[in-house]
């Protein structure tokens, strides 16, 4: 419930005055249902239906000379001010709703991109201890469930509201029958309680189902192609299967609850009529009168009082999603690495970047760490190539130059400035990153490209695709530029969506370019064009390349041999691969002998 709480304290203050202006709606709305019941004693009595009730604000003196006229008119009179209040209470409603509605929706579109922005700036090691089809469920099903929550929660401050109302009305009408409904509320308010317990429960089952959903049918969908050629299709079958009952099993106790809940209302409900009908006749003596306001006061407040009930029965089920998105939201400022919102500038690199002293572990609670105590420098506008076996560390380096990790203990220097010195993003403004495996969207080349550059001529375009040895096979593209590439460019060759991406990298003009095995999908031909590309655009922008294929970095200025998270090595490619003592030579030799 504290979570409810913070996010209709955050509705409170996203909406003011608004706020004030719907509460008042509320009140005027259910003043008038109130005054529905309050009208329904005097026209009765006027048209001589039940005896003149002798109640303080009910009584007739007021209406005196409506007394003089027929009681049929009278009847008729009184009833159209029925009519007529009934219709400005339905109009107000109507229009109440669709504020309501708007002003809860604007709250929830501001939640979702709070969200997505604190999402977008948490760091890099948050992400990477995340399911990411967990963070697709916050921002999709959980979401969707705390704007029925928060909906929830205003149509149960409405129902409050109107309920309060009718019932000081009832109370000036009746206040005996009055305090015994509110006693019977109190009672069904009591055996409710294990009805909300339940819903809670299911609801924090129902979170747990569908995280396990997206995440297998998320990695399924992407895993498509190994499914297939693995034949694991039938497998997978049963892995559905099993999550599907797992859902029938949910719905159908939730329907349990629901029709338990509402079986206890109904004959709850029954239960008490009778039990007032039998005492006003004990204690009032079956006057006409009394009888009518039981059934009168009863229909009007009962429905209210099941209604709050099922209502937060109802809202007790989307506690955890509300709890889920609040846990996000705090890891997520918990792990932001935001850092001034000025406009971001161009982070020209003059000297080279510089680790000094630098530890990192991906698990602070483990011994082992990714990389240990690395001095290095990676000079201004030259090319650096990073080797080593796999699991070496070389990926991590990288990451620790973009910032994306944080060392534990040591400095990244940018020009002898600390990253963590407010330049965080004007470096990553500067830097175009190709991975092993590129990302591109399902969207157009030129979309694609221009991601990067959104103001990028079409002379620019294809400049960067020229350099990239992609121009050709975009050119004879159906649609050329405006070819849809599909999903994660799909419907690209592996070395087509390498190339693109190596294009959009070039397109950016960055003051660091860094390749992660960028070219490792590229036929020889191709790849030789791509390392004239980087030849030429030596000089320009630093440049630093992963590779497994050594033959591909014989030309770089400086050569980094990386070993169990240590630098072992580090100079140029010749005197590297002279040394026959060194882990570059062994490497060397591994590749020779190793046939391609
Ligand atoms: N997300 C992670 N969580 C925990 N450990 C990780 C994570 N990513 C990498 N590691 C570990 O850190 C070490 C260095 O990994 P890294 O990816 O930097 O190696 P690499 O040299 O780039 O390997 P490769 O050439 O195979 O890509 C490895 O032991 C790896 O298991």
């Amino acid at each position: 419930m504290k979570e409810i709480m913070h996010y209709m304290k955050g509705l409170y203050q996203f909406s003011g005055k608004v706020w004030y202006l719907n509460l008042f709606g509320m009140i005027v709305v259910s003043f008038l249902e109130g005054i529905g019941l309050f009208l329904l004693i005097p026209i009765l009595s006027i048209s001589g239906i039940i005896d003149n009730p002798t109640y303080r604000f009910v009584s007739l003196d007021g209406f005196t000379m409506l007394k003089r006229l027929s009681p049929t008119v009278i009847l008729v009179i009184a009833l159209c001010v029925f009519i007529f209040v009934a219709v400005m209470q339905g109009v107000l409603q109507r229009t109440l709703n669709v504020f309501t509605v708007k002003f809860q929706h604007r709250y929830i579109q501001k939640l979702r991109t709070s969200l997505y922005d604190l999402l977008l700036h948490a760091s890099w090691r948050f992400f990477i201890s995340k399911r990411k089809s967990d963070l697709t469920n916050a921002l999709t099903v959980e979401l969707a469930r705390v704007n029925a929550g928060v909906g929830l929660v205003m149509q149960l401050l409405t129902a409050v509201i109107f309920t309060l109302i009718q019932i000081v009305l009832a109370f000036v009408i009746a206040p005996t029958i009055t305090v015994f409904v509110l006693c019977s509320g109190a009672v069904l308010a009591v055996f409710s309680r294990k009805f909300i317990k339940k819903s809670k429960a299911l609801g924090a089952r129902s979170s747990r189902i569908a995280q396990d959903y997206l995440a297998g049918i998320t990695d399924q969908l992407s895993g498509m192609k190994d499914i297939k050629v693995n034949h694991l299709e039938k497998d997978r079958l049963r892995w559905l299967r099993e999550i599907n009952e797992r859902m029938v099993e949910e719905q159908v106790e939730y329907t349990k609850i629901r029709s338990n809940s509402q079986f206890f209302y109904t004959v709850s409900s029954t239960v008490f009529i009778a039990l007032f009908i039998f005492l006003s006749l004990q204690l009032f003596h079956g006057q006409t009168t009394q009888l009518l306001l039981v059934v009168v006061i009863f229909s009007r407040l009962w429905p209210r009082f099941t209604g709050i009930q099922s209502n937060i029965q109802q809202l007790a089920s989307y506690a955890p999603a509300f709890q889920f998105i609040r846990q996000l939201e705090l890891e997520c400022e918990e792990a932001s690495e935001k850092q001034d919102s000025q406009e971001n500038k161009r982070l020209a690199i003059e000297e080279g970047i510089t680790c000094s002293d630098v530890s990192f572990r991906y698990l602070s609670e483990k011994e082992t760490y990714a990389l240990r105590h690395i001095n290095v420098t990676i000079p201004a506008n030259q090319m650096t190539a990073i080797v080593g076996p796999s699991g070496a560390g070389k990926s991590t380096l990288i990451d620790l130059f973009t910032g994306l990790h944080r060392p534990e203990s040591g400095h990244v220097l940018v020009d002898g400035r600390d990253l963590e010195s407010g330049i965080l993003y004007d470096l990553r403004h500067s830097v175009s990153y190709v991975p092993q495996d590129p990302f591109l969207f399902n969207e157009s080349i030129r979309d694609n490209l221009k991601i990067v550059k959104q103001d990028a001529t079409e002379e620019e375009l294809w400049e960067a695709l020229e350099i990239a040895e992609c121009a050709s096979f975009v050119a004879n593209s159906p649609d050329g530029l405006d070819t849809m590439i599909g999903d994660r460019g799909m419907k690209l060759s592996g070395g087509e969506r390498q190339r693109l991406v190596l294009a959009r990298a070039i397109l950016k003009k960055p003051s660091l370019l860094i390749l992660d095995e960028a070219t490792s999908a590229l036929d020889s031909n191709n790849e030789a064009k791509i390392q004239e590309a980087i030849e030429r655009m030596k000089g320009s922008m630093t440049i630093v390349v992963i590779a497994h294929r050594l033959s591909t970095i014989t030309h770089a200025d400086q050569v980094i041999v990386v070993e169990r998270g240590c630098i072992v090595q580090n100079g140029k490619y010749a005197q590297l691969a002279q040394d026959e003592t060194g882990m570059f030579h062994e490497l060397l030799q591994k590749q020779v002998s190793t046939p391609k």
